[in-house]
């Protein structure tokens, strides 16, 4: 069994260019019910526990422009800023360097653009990593799904399926040998290296309002969001 008390950290990617969103900038810089994706995102890990140190990997050409965002919104949450690379692996891999002072604890590895995060779910994914070395929020498909192969299609069992999100929260030393692999096409998030590596991947329930903010309907979905929190009032 190993402790629930270890040491919490967050690495935020925020390295991409967001081409499918077609922004005229990246789109962890768009605004949100008047803010930067990002800093909805920053705010929500301060919130769950504002002792955590914070890593925001950012594209090198964009941290002056963060930089200046900070200053227009007052955001005053520490936080590390390291320089992203050319795929997210690299750019997590950039963020966990700036960890390697730390021994042990756990991780949680988040996109920038996911600015729904909860404390709920950040809650069990430290929690479920810090017992069992992985933690990797998931949905179940609420839509049917087909295989297409060849130029035909054919139904398959959806729930043997889960979307997967992020936080995804690993034990720290784990984390970085599995990220000391030679990068591989098939890595598409962090249980991917992780699962190389040969570890098991833990899965915990995930949020549908959790969504990553890819093409431009979710800005849409994201405001309706954040306009109905905004009127419901908070209970703590
Ligand atoms: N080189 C990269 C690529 C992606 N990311 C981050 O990984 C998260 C998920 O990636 P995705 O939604 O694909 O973002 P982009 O790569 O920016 O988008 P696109 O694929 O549409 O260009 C985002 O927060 C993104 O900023 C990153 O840190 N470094
Ligand atoms: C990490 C991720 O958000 C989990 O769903 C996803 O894999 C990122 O994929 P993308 O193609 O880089 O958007």
């Amino acid at each position: 069994m190993l402790s629930p008390d270890l040491k919490k950290y967050a690495i935020i990617v925020a390295g991409g260019s967001g081409s499918r969103m077609q922004a005229a900038r990246p789109k962890q810089f768009l605004l949100i019910a008047g803010e930067p994706v990002l800093l909805h995102t920053l705010r929500r890990f301060h919130a769950f526990s504002p002792e955590m140190p914070l890593v925001v990997v950012l594209p090198e050409t964009e941290i002056a422009a963060w930089q200046d965002l900070c200053r227009q919104h007052q955001c005053t949450i520490p936080h590390r800023v390291v320089t992203g690379g050319s795929s997210r692996f690299q750019s997590v891999k950039n963020g966990l360097a700036a960890l390697e002072a730390e021994e042990d604890g756990v991780v949680a590895v988040h996109d920038g653009v996911r600015p729904f995060i909860d404390n709920v779910l950040l809650t069990a994914a430290y929690s479920t990593a810090a017992q069992r070395g992985t933690a990797v929020v998931a949905v179940s498909l609420k839509e049917s799904i087909r295989r297409v192969r060849g130029g035909s299609s054919k139904a398959v069992d959806r729930s043997a399926y889960r979307l997967v999100q992020t936080p995804q929260c690993f034990r720290l030393p784990l984390l970085r040998r599995a990220y000391a692999q030679p990068e591989s096409s098939l890595f598409t998030d962090d249980a991917s290296v992780v699962e190389r590596f040969g570890h098991k991947i833990e899965l915990v329930e995930g949020s549908y309002r959790n969504i990553k903010l890819t093409t431009p309907e979710d800005l849409v979905l994201a405001e309706a969001f954040l306009l109905q929190e905004s009127s419901v009032p908070k209970t703590s």
